[in-house]
């Protein structure tokens, strides 16, 4: 079955959501809090040559945004800003693509290189969310549809670009963990490594405050880089509440993926995020997410694991871990509980 809310949106003159998008949702679905601001970090500071201090302190800071957070703002990055209107813009055209041409795209597996769809797993969500999707993995082979003209070469462009932010960030995050500065690059084998890029599509929704974009989830991998268009949407939760992130012009929205929280034993998080949907017009976000190669397998750094400390998850090859995480629906449990060892598992450690 090939269909997407778009197709649903501009085939349909409704005024109520159809009640496969109503999403169940519980009272602490709603605690927002606008109290907090999320931690900005600097990227020309975490890679300035000319003043070690200043490094020093933006590493710090990057450590503990990581810690307290798993997520935060990136700013000063040096992906230029016309790239990102131009991905922006070449991905609102792929939308715009008749339906039987994206079906060309619809893929099967979750590693199947060009995926397009709808939801999250029809075959498994109870209630379908309100997001459509192109799911490509850009490396380490590069793969994008070869349309609408120009999108391939746009795309290839921007993942390179990310690719590099990503690898220093991972230097900046080993040498915050108190590590060399290529342990995660190295240990991770990211040179060989996954980065998937995916591409959300968000319609404009009837009824929003009864729908999701994307339910709470965590991403799998090391870390994603997210942009979107001028509409928001994006909460990240944090101690509990939801804060939506607003980010500033020509920023990244960073978050730490499942297996950045494996390899550190659980000294930094995995951030749990959703994405909501607005009645005005169409958001899209573009996130790409490094991971380590599908061969890999994750298991908490040795120098992170002590006494006091013992490894809080077992060992899981990446690509066993997408499999995992794909079978099940997206909300109901984190994918990372499926592989974390219990506390009666550590007591006999
Ligand atoms: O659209 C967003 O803001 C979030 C997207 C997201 O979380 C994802 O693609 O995993
Ligand atoms: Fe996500």
């Amino acid at each position: 079955m090939f269909s997407t809310v778009k197709g649903l949106v501009e085939s349909n003159n409704f005024t109520s959501l159809p009640p496969i998008y109503v999403f169940p949702k519980k009272p602490e679905d709603s605690m927002l809090s606008t109290a907090e601001t999320v931690p900005i970090i600097d990227f020309s500071l975490l890679t300035s040559a000319n003043d070690p201090d200043q490094r020093c302190k933006a590493i710090q800071d990057l450590g503990n945004a990581c810690r307290d957070w798993g997520f935060f703002v990136l700013i000063n990055h040096g992906v230029p800003e016309e790239l990102r209107d131009e991905i922006l813009r070449a991905s609102c055209s792929f939308f715009e693509l008749a339906e039987e041409e994206k079906r060309e795209f619809a893929g099967n597996q979750v590693l199947d290189p060009i995926r397009c769809g709808s939801s999250f797993n029809v075959k498994v969500d109870k209630s379908f969310y309100w997001r459509d999707y192109l799911k490509l993995h850009v490396h380490p082979s590069f793969n994008a549809p070869n349309k609408p003209p120009g999108f391939s070469e746009v795309l290839q462009e921007y993942s390179e670009k990310t690719r590099e932010v990503a690898d220093e960030l991972m230097k900046g995050v080993s040498k915050s963990l108190g590590l060399e500065a290529d342990y995660i690059l190295k240990r991770m084998n990211v040179e060989s490594g996954s980065q998937l890029l995916v591409i959300n599509l968000y319609p404009p929704c009837p009824q929003p405050e009864i729908a999701m974009g994307l339910p709470p989830h965590t991403d799998h991998g090391l870390l994603t880089l997210l942009i979107q268009n001028e509409l928001c949407g994006l909460q990240v939760q944090h101690h509990g509440k939801w804060i939506p992130v607003n980010p500033h012009p020509n920023s990244f929205l960073v978050n730490l993926g499942d297996h950045m929280e494996i390899l550190t034993n659980g000294e930094y998080k995995s951030v749990v995020h959703r994405a909501m949907v607005n009645k005005k017009a169409t958001r899209i976000s573009i996130g790409t997410a490094h991971g380590p190669s599908f061969e890999t397998t994750v298991s908490p750094a040795p120098e992170l694991v002590s006494e006091s400390h013992p490894p809080a998850f077992r060992g899981i090859k990446y690509s066993e871990y997408l499999e995992l995480q794909q079978k099940y629906q997206l909300e109901t449990k984190s994918c990372l509980d499926r592989v974390r060892i219990s506390t009666s598992e550590i007591n006999n450690y």
